[in-house]
C-alpha cells in the first residue's frame, strides 16, 4: 500500500485525488497538505472530499512516511514541494501548470535524486490525442499549400494561468514535427490577435485561451488548409480523469530509478 500525501489538497483537483485515492486498495492517504494560512487547515481531508472522514487533518507540516507525493497546487508552491520530496525521497507526480523555465530546470535536478513525472494533463484521452496530433502534423506538414496550426482551449472561469499548459504542450509537440526537417523555419507561436496583425504567416501556431463557467477542460487542435480542415478535439466533463490519471502515474512511479518521466511513458505510449 503507498503512503500518498496530496498537495493542494483543499483545491478543486486535490479533493478528487483524495477522493479516488482513498477508494484505491492500493493508496493509503498520509497527508493532505496545504499552505499554512488556508480557512481548512484542521478539517479532515476526506471530509472536504465529501467523503466519510479519513482522520486525516488538512495540514501544512509534512510527515516523514511518504512513498509519493501527488501536486495539484499553484506555481508559487511548487519550488517548496519539490524540496519536500526530495526530503521525503519520495516519488513525486507534478501536474501543476504555469511553472516557469527556472522551475522546470529545478525539477529537472531534483530528478536526479528522486522520480518525477510532469505532465501538464494527466488525462489519457489528451496524451492520446497529442499522440494524434504529432501523427497529423507529420501528415500534413508538406501539403500543397500548407497547412494552419490553431490551438483553441476552453477551461473555467477560475483558471489562473493561460494559455493551458496543455495548450503550450500540444504546441511544442506539434512545433517539433514542422522543424523536424533540417533547415526547417522555426515556429513562431503566437497568442491571441488583435490589432492590424497583417497576414498569417505559414509558420506560426496560434493560441486562444476561452474561460468560461465551470468548463473542466476541452482543447481542440484546428488543421487548416485550402479547401478542407481537420480539428482534432478533446474535453473533459469533469476532473476525475486527471485526478485517475495522476493516481496511474503514483504507481508507476513505484518501479521506476529516478528520472523525469511523461505520461507517455507512464501510459506506454512510446
Ligand atoms: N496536469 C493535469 O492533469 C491538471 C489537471 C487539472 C489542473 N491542473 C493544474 O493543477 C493546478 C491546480 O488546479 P486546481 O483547479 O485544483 O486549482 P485550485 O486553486 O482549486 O487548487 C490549488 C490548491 O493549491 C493550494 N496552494 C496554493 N499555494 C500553496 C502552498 N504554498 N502550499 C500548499 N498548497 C498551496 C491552494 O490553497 C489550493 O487549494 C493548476 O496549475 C492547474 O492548471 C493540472
Ligand atoms: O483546470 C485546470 O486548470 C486545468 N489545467 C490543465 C492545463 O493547464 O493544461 C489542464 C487540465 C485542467
Amino acid at each position: 500500500m503507498l503512503r500518498i500525501a496530496v498537495h493542494g489538497a483543499a483545491g478543486r483537483m486535490g479533493r478528487r485525488v483524495v477522493a479516488l485515492a482513498a477508494g484505491d486498495p492500493d493508496f493509503r492517504v498520509v497527508a493532505a497538505i496545504e499552505h499554512a494560512d488556508h480557512s481548512d487547515l484542521g478539517k479532515d481531508a476526506g471530509f472536504l472530499a465529501g467523503l466519510s472522514e479519513l482522520d486525516v487533518p488538512v495540514a501544512s507540516a509534512w510527515p516523514d512516511d511518504i512513498d509519493v507525493i501527488v501536486d495539484f497546487s499553484l506555481p508559487e508552491a511548487v519550488d517548496g514541494v519539490i524540496d519536500s520530496a526530495v526530503k521525503a525521497n519520495a516519488a513525486l507526480v507534478m501536474a501543476t501548470t504555469g511553472l516557469t523555465s527556472e522551475q522546470h530546470d529545478r525539477l529537472k535536478q531534483a530528478s536526479e535524486k528522486i522520480a518525477i513525472v510532469w505532465a501538464p494533463s494527466m488525462s489519457l484521452a489528451v496524451n492520446l490525442t497529442m499522440r494524434m496530433a504529432q501523427q497529423v502534423t507529420a501528415a500534413l506538414k508538406d501539403v500543397s499549400g500548407g497547412v494552419d496550426v490553431e490551438i483553441i482551449e476552453r477551461h473555467h472561469r477560475f483558471k489562473e494561468d493561460a494559455p493551458s499548459g496543455t495548450a503550450l504542450k500540444f504546441g511544442e509537440l506539434i512545433a517539433a514535427e514542422f522543424e523536424r526537417e533540417p533547415g526547417a523555419s522555426a515556429i513562431k507561436h503566437v497568442h491571441g490577435r488583435e490589432g492590424k496583425t497583417g497576414m498569417r504567416t505559414g509558420n506560426e501556431i496560434g493560441y486562444h485561451a476561452v474561460r468560461t463557467g465551470d468548463n473542466p477542460g476541452e482543447h481542440t487542435i484546428v488543421f487548416g488548409m485550402m479547401g478542407e480542415t481537420i480539428e482534432l478535439k478533446v474535453a473533459a466533463s469533469n476532473r476525475d480523469s486527471y485526478a485517475a490519471g495522476a493516481l496511474a502515474a503514483a504507481k508507476w512511479l513505484q518501479d521506476q530509478p529516478a528520472g523525469m518521466y511523461s505520461m507517455f511513458d507512464v501510459l506506454g505510449m512510446k
